[in-house]
């Protein structure tokens, strides 16, 4: 059952007067109890991507421009602030790297979980308190009765996170937004959190868009990958077929920079040259510049063709496919 769709999303700023979209033409569907990694460098529309679904684009540099994006069937693109403040952190939540940037350093942990119950259910501080702590043990946090009573500062960082966690999930959203959540962790911390979030995953049906910059991340919690350049998907399927058979040379390029033990020693290979600014976009495939496979063809926009059961990829080279342009 599908509880998220976004169709057609085009997000855009404005830089000297003019609109440039930062997401463009980007489209994909979430199903409950399922997982989809959003996947790219810093810079390629990954968090605006996020924060449009949120409602959240910061205005008045930014703007939808167009597309629909469709919650639990009911499209939730241009509806007022009062409407989308009732639907954020009750059917959509999110949650982001760095968890002291998101809670209140002085409002005690437990009155930050039980503050969307309060607001959106109608709860009572004592019994919002009472599911506050219900929660914070659901997250696995230690001596969970104890701590309601601190402060942020007071926990470790994969703690905080926990934190967020719970106060994400304590409205049971249909959506669950996350924005690199691990990324500030040392390894330990993250591969236990990654689990706890799938662990809660399976057990209330929260669909989750994960986004990150991390393959190897990905592997541990997704089932499907979409992988984003310069605003656009350039390629998406399931988790498997992406890591057996990555078809655009970006996805290439990504994996090329994944650490190997059977390469140790040698240097990772970063990818040459980085993702262009807004205003200045190249035409057709915006990865060409820095492709290794660019050829002519290029210079015109890619259509995204399907190479198998659910795997679309955007290059006319590896699919051999040249759009119409
Ligand atoms: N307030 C803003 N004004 C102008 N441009 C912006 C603004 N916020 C983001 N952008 C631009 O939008 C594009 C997409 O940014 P976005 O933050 O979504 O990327 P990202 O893939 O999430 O990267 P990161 O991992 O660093 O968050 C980038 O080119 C960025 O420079």
């Amino acid at each position: 059952m599908t509880v998220l769709s976004v169709e057609g999303l085009r997000t855009e700023f404005r830089i000297g007067g003019v609109w440039y979209p930062a997401v463009k033409d980007v489209s994909f569907a979430l199903a409950r109890n399922e997982t989809l990694a959003l996947v790219g460098e810093s810079g390629c529309g990954k968090s605006m991507t996020a924060l449009s679904i949120m409602g959240l684009v910061p205005a008045p540099a930014g703007r939808i421009a167009a597309g629909r994006i469709v919650l639990e069937g009911r499209e939730i693109t241009g509806l007022p602030e009062a409407e989308l403040e009732r639907i954020r952190g009750d059917r959509v939540a999110m949650i982001f790297q760095e968890p002291m940037t998101s809670l209140n350093p002085v409002m005690t942990v437990g009155d930050q979980v039980a503050e969307p119950l309060i607001r959106h259910r109608g709860l009572s501080r004592r019994e919002a308190l009472k599911q506050a702590l219900a929660l914070l043990e659901e997250v696995k946090i230690p001596s969970a009765a104890a701590r309601l009573s601190e402060y942020p500062h007071q926990f470790s960082g994969g703690m905080r996170q926990r934190v967020m966690i719970a106060m994400a999930l304590a409205c049971e959203p249909a959506v669950l937004l996350a924005d690199e959540p691990t990324t500030a962790l040392d390894v330990t911390i993250q591969a236990q959190v990654l689990g706890l979030l799938a662990d809660l995953r399976a057990r209330h049906g929260t669909a989750v868009l994960f986004i990150t910059h991390n393959l190897g991340v990905v592997a541990q919690i997704a089932d499907r990958v979409a992988v984003m350049y310069a605003g656009e998907i350039v390629e998406e399927g399931p988790v498997e077929a992406i890591f057996a058979a990555p078809g655009h040379p970006y996805t290439r390029a990504l994996f090329a920079t994944i650490p190997r033990m059977d390469r140790v020693g040698q240097d990772l290979a970063a990818i040459p040259g980085r993702v262009p600014a807004l205003d200045s976009m190249p035409q057709g495939c915006r990865f060409a510049p820095r492709c290794p496979l660019r050829r002519d063809g290029c210079e015109r926009d890619q259509a995204l063709v399907a190479v198998d059961e659910g795997h679309r990829v955007r290059c006319h080279v590896t699919t051999g496919a040249l759009a119409d342009a």
